[in-house]
């Protein structure tokens, strides 16, 4: 018998192309060295072209997956993803309660609010953003929106760094811990600037922009890397850090994979003569 590792609770939608959701959470959990728990709240139909449809879980399964997990094996910290629904982010918000988990308890929450894939194909119905600001929010140890969610929460269109300060300061409203304002979607900037803030200390996260197009599951995968590292008893600038040079990676060595936009990857985290060339079978 080895040592136990720490474990990280992913609360999330599933992605039948394997880059985003679910999966990129339990591939990243795995990377960072974290034993990964699920509790799935949607079955996405998805590829690289886009999401056809998804069906969600009850929310009473949702919170017995928590429960199970929580009561048995001991969560170090969780994460949301794709919610799909108000009626699953009211069974998240008490479950996360009962477990200890959230801001001001023993377990950080990072709060990943998916609202749409990044071809623009909804996750969440639109009357569930309500619940992300009034019962999800104020239980983040932090809040990582892109671009699109944080215009969704707040209205602010940010194009500079100076809207991402107010666009955080205006999450901070709702009652999160911290702020991750994530520059991934800022077009025509050479860099990918991410901004942290917690209403008195701010942190840029400053890295270069890789020219791919493959950057599905990026959010997510930052969001777990985060999540694992905050399991591993890190602080949350630390764990950001952590995160950011983490995703940095994982963009770089993202792969095409299928007709439309393919995923980030951690691989580079394997040896790489462990991982076969698919280009070579053909
Ligand atoms: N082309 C890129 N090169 C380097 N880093 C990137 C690139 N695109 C995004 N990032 C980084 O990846 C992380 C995710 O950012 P982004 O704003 O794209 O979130 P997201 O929209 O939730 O992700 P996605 O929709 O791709 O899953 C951030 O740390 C961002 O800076
Ligand atoms: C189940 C699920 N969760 C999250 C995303 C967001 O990822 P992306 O913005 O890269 O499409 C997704 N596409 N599917």
């Amino acid at each position: 018998m080895t040592a136990t590792p720490r474990t990280a609770l992913t609360i999330a939608g599933s992605d039948s192309g394997g880059g985003a959701g679910i999966q990129a959470d339990l591939r990243t959990f795995f990377a960072c060295g974290v034993h990964g728990l699920t509790a799935l709240t949607a079955v996405t139909v998805q590829n690289s072209v886009g999401v056809s449809g998804f069906t969600e879980i009850p929310p009473e399964v949702v919170t017995a997956q928590i429960d199970a997990v929580a009561n048995d094996m001991g969560v170090d910290a969780a994460k949301t993803g794709m919610l799909a629904t108000a009626e699953i982010i009211s069974a998240v918000a008490s479950a996360v309660d009962a477990a200890d988990i959230g801001r001001n308890r023993r377990i950080p929450f990072v709060v990943d609010p998916v609202a749409a894939s990044m071809h623009g194909d909804p996750l969440l119905r639109a009357e569930a953003l309500e619940a992300i600001r009034t019962e999800l929010l104020p239980k983040a140890t932090l809040v990582a929106p892109n671009l699109d969610e944080v215009r969704l929460l707040t209205g602010i269109d940010v194009r500079n760094a100076e809207d991402s300060r107010k666009a955080a300061e205006a999450l901070l409203d709702f009652g999160p811990q911290w702020v991750l304002v994530k520059g991934g979607h800022l077009s025509g900037d050479s860099r990918c600037v991410d901004l942290l803030f917690d209403g008195t200390h701010i942190v840029t996260f400053d890295g270069p922009r890789y020219d791919t197009p493959h950057t599905h599951g990026g959010g997510d995968t930052l969001a777990s890397a985060i999540t694992a590292h905050l399991a591993k008893g890190l602080g949350v600038p630390d764990a950001v850090a952590a995160g950011k040079k983490f995703i940095e990676r994982c963009v770089a060595e993202s792969y095409a994979l299928g007709a439309g936009v393919g995923p980030v990857s951690p691989f580079w985290r394997l040896r790489p003569e462990s991982v076969q060339d698919r280009s070579q079978d053909r």
